[in-house]
């Protein structure tokens, strides 16, 4: 990585020019948006009430989903999950993953807050690769690759996901930062590369048993997740098929 003093004879020797972060957000902020509200409806839940608001990428066709539960008033410090589309997790309660137990943990964790939005971005399926790519992923795993060499095995990438979408539904409900309840800072920065303003990342407790344990030891050791808390929460052993 270049530090501060190294970094403008580099953009200079390679012709580029540097913005600052909040140049960026504005920059992003005043860009074409990408998606389209199609429908908004109120949507009663085992979580709480929330408004589902309906959106189409222009891009690509794909049909997203925001919750919002209370005001987004003023836009400031909303409480956000941007949750990728996990069939598996989300619907078949899969414990392969952590994804289910987590989109429930922040529906209740904005219903306790009294205000907040999941954004829940589909074509992320897979970490982008898709549901036949990544069930094919996990037959790999079940022959002893971890998650991120699964993918690369199948000559795909370790992860695809693009939060343009997420972050053009954000600006669209009029949210301008927001406290991301995320493991992942990768996904912080891309939201602050498409323009929204992270003012704080909070964890995630998600559950480890025998058959994810190995699945988050990769995301915390190979795919920089935070999960500092992972080999104390866990007392039974690893199955060791993921
Ligand atoms: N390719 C692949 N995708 C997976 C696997 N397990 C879960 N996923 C997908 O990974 C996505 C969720 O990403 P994660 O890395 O678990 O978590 P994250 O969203 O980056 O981080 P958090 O915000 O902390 O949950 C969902 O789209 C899942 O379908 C796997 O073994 N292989
Ligand atoms: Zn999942």
């Amino acid at each position: 990585m270049l530090r501060l003093p190294e970094l403008i004879p580099f953009a200079r020797k390679h012709g580029l020019t540097i913005i600052s972060i909040e140049d960026l957000i504005a920059y992003r902020r005043s860009a074409e948006p990408t998606v389209r509200r199609e429908a908004e409806v109120s949507l009663p839940t085992a979580f709480g009430d929330f408004t589902a608001y309906g959106y189409r990428s222009t891009v690509d066709g794909v049909e997203h989903v925001a919750l919002v539960h209370g005001e987004v008033g003023d836009g400031a410090d909303i409480l956000v999950r941007m949750h990728s589309e996990c069939l598996t997790g989300d619907i078949f309660a899969s414990q392969r993953c952590d994804c289910g137990p987590q989109l429930h943990a922040s529906m209740e964790r904005i219903k306790t807050e009294g205000r907040g939005i999941v954004v829940y971005l589909r074509g992320h399926e897979g970490r982008g690769i898709g549901l036949l790519s990544k069930l094919r992923a996990y037959e790999l795993q079940e022959r002893g690759r971890d998650t991120l060499d699964a993918n690369l095995e199948l000559g795909l990438p370790a992860d695809a996901r693009d939060y343009g979408a997420g972050a053009q539904i954000l600006a669209d409900l009029g949210v301008r930062s927001v406290r991301l309840l995320t493991n992942n800072p990768d996904k912080s920065a891309a939201l602050v590369r498409h323009g929204i303003e992270v003012t704080s990342r909070e964890a995630m407790p998600v559950e480890a048993g025998e058959h994810n344990l190995r699945y988050l030891r990769t995301k915390r050791d190979r795919m920089g997740h935070d999960l500092p808390w992972l080999d104390g929460a866990v007392t039974t052993s690893a199955c060791g098929n993921q």
